[in-house]
């Protein structure tokens, strides 16, 4: 008998699929089929918040490889690790385990290395991880692309020309400070036993993986193995929905400020990364990696020739008040800055 797959988004058809089957590359994309994965990627993320790519060219490999040197270097010592602590300036490094926080009731179980610079002097020293550079690099470079390619086609889909939107995300991991996206990998250790059963004693802390938020750029990229746990809030759903798992597909995911610049036709994804059920499923780790594609810091977004469709849904995400037409926003790194605030200890 087949195994029984777990009810979720994915297994349900309830997340599109887009093809990108064809596309050429982001500097030389073909432009009809550009038109159709905007059209598709635009109705996706104004109905449901996210999409899933497919056929996107990033083989995984690639993922497995960086994956692999992520269990590597937390797997080093603390003192090793520290070397290479998140700089607050840029954002670049890595952060234990609670210190960025979400959900400030629970304890958030996860490691992360962010890469906002692609220089191997950023990177765990070869002796120490010895294949790290050599993996997220390229990685890095592939995810790069892949957004320049989705903004293409969402310039398509939005009626600005194809460039705008290239030239306002221009220094995506150029190491010039200029512009905020990032690759972050991510590992969720197993669960301590003691969080849950009848052993559980009642000053144990509350863990989670990733309490509840919308990420807070023009979109996110999310590749993720299969243990599960994703959860999502649909664009005008207050239901807490699993995603699933489709094998070699990307999610992509609107931000904070793709709502904000299309006054929320493009509401940012509310989702969060739950602990698991079933003792066997808690004692595994969890791996994923996400592209957080932002403007450059200083870049003013065309405006937008959109208007809301007259049956669209309220959206599950409200923007923040800094983001609305009331409260000027100052630019995209004074959101980022706030947001950071907000989250890191
Ligand atoms: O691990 C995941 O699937 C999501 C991670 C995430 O939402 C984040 O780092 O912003
Ligand atoms: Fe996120």
């Amino acid at each position: 008998m087949a195994a029984q797959q777990e009810e979720s988004l994915l297994a349900r058809c309830e997340i599109p699929i887009i093809d990108l089957a064809h596309i050429g590359t982001d500097v030389c994309p073909m432009k009809s089929v550009l038109r159709r994965i905007g059209q598709q990627l635009f109705t996706a993320l104004n109905t449901k918040g996210l999409a899933v790519l497919v056929n996107h060219g990033i083989a995984d490999e690639k993922l497995k490889a960086v994956y692999a040197d992520l269990d590597n270097f937390c797997a080093l010592p603390d003192g090793c690790k520290a070397q290479y602590l998140r700089n607050p300036e840029n954002n670049h490094g890595y952060v234990l385990p609670g210190m960025e926080q979400f959900d400030t009731t629970k304890k958030e179980l996860r490691h992360l290395f962010n890469i906002t610079s692609l220089s191997a002097a950023s990177m765990p020293a070869q002796e120490e991880v010895p294949e790290f550079t050599k993996h997220a690099v390229p990685l890095a470079q592939d995810l790069t692309n892949l957004s320049r390619v989705i903004l293409q086609a969402l310039a398509y889909a939005m009626g600005v020309p194809p460039s705008a939107l290239l030239e306002s995300h221009a220094g995506m991991l150029q190491a010039s400070g200029a512009n905020p996206s990032t690759m972050r990998l991510l590992y969720y250790p197993p669960v301590p036993p003691e969080d849950a059963g009848p052993r559980r004693a009642p000053d144990a802390p509350h863990y989670t993986r990733c309490g509840a938020h919308a990420d807070y750029g023009t979109f996110t990229l999310l590749a993720q193995d299969s243990e599960g746990g994703l959860e999502v809030k649909l664009n005008g759903s207050d239901k807490w929905q699993k995603v699933g798992h489709l094998p070699g597909a990307i999610l992509v995911q609107a931000g904070e400020l793709l709502a904000s610049w299309t006054t929320n036709v493009l509401p940012a994804l509310v989702h969060r990364v739950v602990v698991p059920s079933g003792a066997y499923a808690r004692a595994r780790g969890r791996h994923c990696v996400a592209f957080f594609c932002h403007p450059d810091n200083e870049a003013v977004l065309p405006p937008l020739p959109l208007r809301a469709p007259p049956d669209a849904p309220p959206p599950a995400f409200t923007p923040h008040t800094h983001l609305t037409l009331h409260h000027r926003i100052l630019n995209a790194a004074h959101h980022l800055q706030k947001r950071f605030r907000e989250t890191y200890a």
